[in-house]
C-alpha cells in the first residue's frame, strides 16, 4: 500500500448479487452494512440490473449491481468483512454458483494485483460476466475513474455472448 493510500484510503469496487426472496432489500442491506463498517465509505452506485442466471442456470433471475467504496482496510480485511456481512444476511454455501441471498465479490482494489489462497484481485472471472462488467462500467464512468477505458474494452469483447440483462432500474 502506498503512503497516499494509507492516508486517504483505496478506491475499490464490489459486485453485489441476489436471487432469493426480497432481492432489492438484500442489496440495500448489504450496502448499508458496508457503509456502517469503520474504514469503509460507499462512494458510488450503479443501477440495479435484473439478469439471467449464468453458470448454473436452473435458478431464479438475479439482481446485480456494483458499488464503489473508499477503504482504509487492507484487501484481505475487506474480504473478511464482506464475508461476515454475507453471513449476517443469511448467505449459505450449498451449491457452487447456486442461489444466494447476497453475494459480495471484490472486483478491483486500487490497481493492486494479488493472489493468495483466499483472495484473487482483480476478481478472476469478472471479465467473463456481463452482469458484472455492465454495472462496473456504469459506475466507473459515473465516478470518472481512469479504469473506465480498460474495463469497457473487456465489455466490448463480451458483446452478444452471455449474461443477458433483462431490465435495469436507475439509482
Ligand atoms: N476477489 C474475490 N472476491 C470474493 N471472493 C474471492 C475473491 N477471490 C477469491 N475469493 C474466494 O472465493 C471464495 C468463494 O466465494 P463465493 O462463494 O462468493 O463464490 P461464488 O460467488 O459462488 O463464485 P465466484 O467466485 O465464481 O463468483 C471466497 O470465500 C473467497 O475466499
Ligand atoms: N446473473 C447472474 N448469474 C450468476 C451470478 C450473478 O450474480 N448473476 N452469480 C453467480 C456466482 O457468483 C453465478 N451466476
Amino acid at each position: 500500500m502506498t503512503a497516499e493510500e494509507q492516508e486517504q484510503g483505496t478506491i475499490a469496487y464490489v459486485a453485489l448479487g441476489s436471487n432469493i426472496d426480497d432481492r432489492e432489500h438484500y442489496l440495500q442491506d448489504a450496502i448499508t452494512a458496508l457503509n456502517q463498517e469503520s474504514g469503509i465509505t460507499v462512494t458510488g452506485l450503479s443501477s440495479i440490473y435484473e439478469t439471467e442466471p449464468v453458470g448454473y442456470v436452473d435458478q431464479s433471475a438475479f439482481l446485480n449491481m456494483v458499488i464503489q467504496i473508499i477503504t482504509v482496510l487492507p484487501a484481505e480485511e475487506l474480504l473478511f468483512t464482506m464475508l461476515a456481512i454475507e453471513k449476517r444476511l443469511g448467505r449459505t454455501r450449498d451449491l457452487r454458483w447456486g442461489p444466494r441471498t447476497i453475494d459480495l465479490d471484490l472486483l478491483l482494489y486500487g490497481d493492486h494485483q494479488l493472489t493468495t489462497p483466499d483472495l484473487i484481485i482483480p476478481h478472476p472471472r469478472m471479465h467473463e460476466r456481463a452482469f458484472v462488467l455492465v454495472p462496473l462500467t456504469e459506475v466507473l464512468y459515473k465516478r470518472q475513474d481512469a479504469a473506465f477505458e480498460f474495463i469497457s474494452a473487456h465489455l466490448e469483447k463480451l458483446e452478444g455472448k452471455e449474461g443477458v440483462i433483462l431490465w435495469k432500474k436507475a439509482q
